[in-house]
């Protein structure tokens, strides 16, 4: 129902027949909160004394950590103290944290997404999922994020943009809460997000065309060569270099977002987190009827072997994700192909 509150959607029950329902309430009403704060820091930009600087450190996959990595890393911990939060596994932790060992979920985290663009004004975010404990929280905190994203119990995250918003599933449909300081709560704005079926924009990072495997290369190529080409139709591309600013673009607009694993050396995997950033991307857009894999498999269905594990994703409009894995798997695709557009043609040099 939009223009209902968020409190009021979290009180409403009606996800009460999931088990937990309670406790995931009150965990996403704590990350909102804690949400809340993040928001003021960031509209402060520069403002705020060391915002954007860099201390110097990386975080577990090697990335610099920003001042806000790390402090909104802590905002969130210390929100989820206080609600049935057993396990904190975070972007900028090493290992899972134990909170509490007898609460009955697990929170997945990226604090800070897009950070690399704080000092540049662009959208950034907060991800999460939520998920049940599994196994015995104090003597291995890890595994209960090394569960598929399928066992989600519900997934989202805060963009910090013009808007400050919530993009929110609970496994019922994909909802968006935009924050109004007016109400001062966060108020529904669509009660059923819907992936376009038909668009006509790409996002991926170009500058690794080098890089990549020839499927990705050949699919980029075709949408290159726009009407002129074998797809017969102009693209625009985009990439904001923000996933969830690149997500939230995807699930308004359609289209498609591709990281690919590509080449270089620790890209073998691509560079998105499967726990805190592919399953909850890949949660909410299948809730949004879209899709998301990593070419050719469904993102929610791959086991993760550790917590910061990286994945290929590709996700957005069905058809469109489809057809990426379709040029992994089907050679026919490619070979059918005019020789203008095959490997040394004109679009190849
Ligand atoms: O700079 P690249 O290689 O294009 O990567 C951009 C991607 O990296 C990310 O910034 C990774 O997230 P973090 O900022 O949380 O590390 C995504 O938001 C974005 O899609
Ligand atoms: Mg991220
Ligand atoms: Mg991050």
């Amino acid at each position: 129902m939009t223009g209902q509150s968020l409190l009021a959607f979290l009180r409403s029950g009606s996800f009460a027949q999931k088990p937990h329902a309670e406790a995931i309430s009150a965990t996403i009403g704590a990350l909102a909160q804690a949400a809340l704060e993040v928001r003021k820091l960031t509209t402060q930009g520069a403002l705020n004394a060391g915002f954007a600087s860099s201390r110097g450190s990386e975080n577990t996959d090697g990335d610099i950590q920003k001042d806000l990595d790390v402090v909104a890393d802590s905002l969130f911990l210390e929100a989820i103290r206080h609600v049935p939060v057993a396990l904190y596994g975070s972007e900028e932790n090493t290992g899972a944290i134990l909170i509490d060992p007898d609460k009955p979920l697990a929170l997945a985290i990226d604090p800070l997404d897009g950070s690399s663009n704080i000092e540049t004004n662009v959208s950034i975010g907060t991800i999460f999922s939520i998920l049940p404990v599994t196994g015995d929280p104090k003597t291995e905190p890890d595994l209960s994020f090394l569960q598929p994203g399928t066992n989600q119990l519900a997934a989202g995250f805060f963009i910090y943009g013009p808007q400050l918003a919530l993009v929110l599933t609970l496994g019922q449909g994909t909802r968006i809460f935009i924050h109004s300081s007016k109400y001062g709560d966060f108020i529904e704005a669509y009660d059923s997000v819907s992936v376009p079926p038909q668009a006509s924009e790409f996002a991926i990072n170009v500058s690794n065309y080098r890089h990549w495997e020839e499927p990705v290369r050949q699919y980029i190529d075709d949408c290159f060569a726009g009407a002129e080409g074998p797809r017969e139709k102009d693209f625009n591309m985009r990439w904001i270099a923000s996933l969830v600013a690149d997500c939230y673009r995807i699930l308004i607009r359609g289209g498609v977002f591709l990281y690919p694993a590509d080449r270089r050396k620790g890209y073998g995997s691509g560079r998105i987190r499967l726990v805190y950033e592919a399953n909850p991307i890949a949660f909410l857009v299948e809730q949004a009827h879209g899709a998301a894999t990593d070419s050719v498999n469904r993102i929610l269905e791959i086991k993760p072997l550790s917590l910061h594990q990286r994945v290929p994703l590709i996700f957005g409009s069905k058809s469109k994700v489809e057809r990426v894995a379709r040029y992994h798997v089907d050679p026919e695709m490619i070979s059918e192909r005019s020789p203008l557009f095959g490997h040394r043609g004109l679009f190849r040099v």
